[in-house]
């Protein structure tokens, strides 16, 4: 035998560790990573999603470094946690990890997760052409639509939380810039937008480096100088980051090209779920779109797309809001099943800025 047939008949085993191994699922929704925690974690505890969030930021952090930094992940990671709702028409509940901490709202990872829940059995009786799985995200309940026939998923679609213009030609001061006007608005999470041109920039040809210091300068100037609050949790209320824009807000059935940094710097190779959920409540807000008026969005990043599109106005606290859905598709790209050995003195992860 050859040393590689030899390699290629044995059963994969765990190398030598100590602990929990932990096994992940790993997919893409536009080039963005998810990596959905299959196994190996400790009880989540909390009555709520919310509290869930709270505790593993304070109990459990160093499992998310574990699987968020390298060596086993990297510096732009994504990962989902899937926990019990306490909502009753749930099917599952998520909390999102990142470099930085934990989000409250993740539209790729709802797209991964939809086909997830239907090919994992997280749903029972998955129905044609569409299966709906309902994801209750720290922001709260988020239905998503998972394309279904011949017993394979495809592309999913959701209707979010809802999303409102916060404000909109906020003058900051940013620092190397001076001042910057932008909007601000929420998707489940809070986003800054600005025209990428403000910054002699273009998000689709500009060096990445360039795009993430202009928008983290952006993020860390509303940070100190607006107060965002949330009609319905505290905990909703914080900039989640910037997205630069090329500035196409008026309705146009070309794509329109944005690059979100968010979380610690760190850059959505999607065109950002979320972010497209606020952008397209603000240009609602400015009279620019119409409800059911369908735009894509495309990653300055990876040209990856995303629709999106206005489909019934609401209220969030005396917001006026819109239920926004957005369409993608995610795809897998392979399981992995991560250990630690105690003499590792690197085992809980670091990052490379
Ligand atoms: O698609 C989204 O909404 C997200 N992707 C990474 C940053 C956001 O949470």
């Amino acid at each position: 035998h050859s040393i590689r047939e030899y390699l290629n008949q044995m059963e994969l085993q765990l190398p030598p560790h100590e602990g929990e191994e932990l096994s992940v699922v790993d997919m893409h929704t536009g080039g963005e990573p998810l990596r959905i925690i299959h196994s190996g974690y400790p009880e989540v505890k909390g009555d709520s999603v919310l509290s869930k969030r709270r505790y593993v930021r304070e109990h459990l952090d160093h499992l998310r470094r574990v699987l968020m930094y390298e060596p086993r992940g990297h510096y732009d990671m994504y990962g989902a946690l899937i926990v019990d709702s306490e909502v009753p028409e749930a099917d599952l509940g998520v909390l999102f990890m990142h470099n930085e901490g934990y989000s409250t709202m993740c539209g790729h990872a709802v797209i991964a997760l939809g086909r997830f829940a239907v090919d994992y059995k997280l749903v029972k009786e998955p129905q044609s052409p569409e299966t709906q799985v309902n994801i209750h995200c720290p922001c709260g309940l988020v239905k998503a639509f998972v394309e279904y026939s011949d017993g394979k998923t495809g592309g999913v679609r959701f209707l979010s939380v809802p999303a409102f213009a916060f404000a909109t030609d906020v003058k900051v001061t940013v620092e190397r810039f001076g001042e910057v006007t932008v909007d601000i608005s929420y998707g489940g999470a809070f986003y800054a937008f600005v025209d990428a041109q403000r910054f002699g920039l273009d998000v689709t040809k500009s060096r990445t480096r360039d795009l993430v210091d202009a928008a983290t300068a952006v993020t860390n100037a509303v940070k100190c100088q607006v107060k965002l609050h949330h009609p319905t949790s505290d905990d909703l209320a914080f900039l989640y980051g910037t997205i630069l824009t090329d500035g196409k807000d008026n309705y146009s059935s070309d794509p329109t090209a944005n690059i979100c940094v968010f979380a610690e710097a760190q850059v959505d190779r999607s065109p950002t779920g979320s972010g497209v959920t606020a952008r397209v409540a603000l240009q609602y807000h400015k009279g620019l779109i119409q409800l059911n008026q369908t735009r894509t969005f495309q990653s300055g990043a990876t040209e990856s797309q995303f629709t999106g599109k206005a489909v019934e106005e609401t209220k969030c606290g005396d917001f006026k809001a819109v239920v926004v859905e957005v369409a993608g598709r995610a795809f897998y790209t392979g399981v992995s099943r991560f250990v630690q050995e105690p003499d590792d003195k690197l085992t809980h992860g670091f990052l490379l800025k």
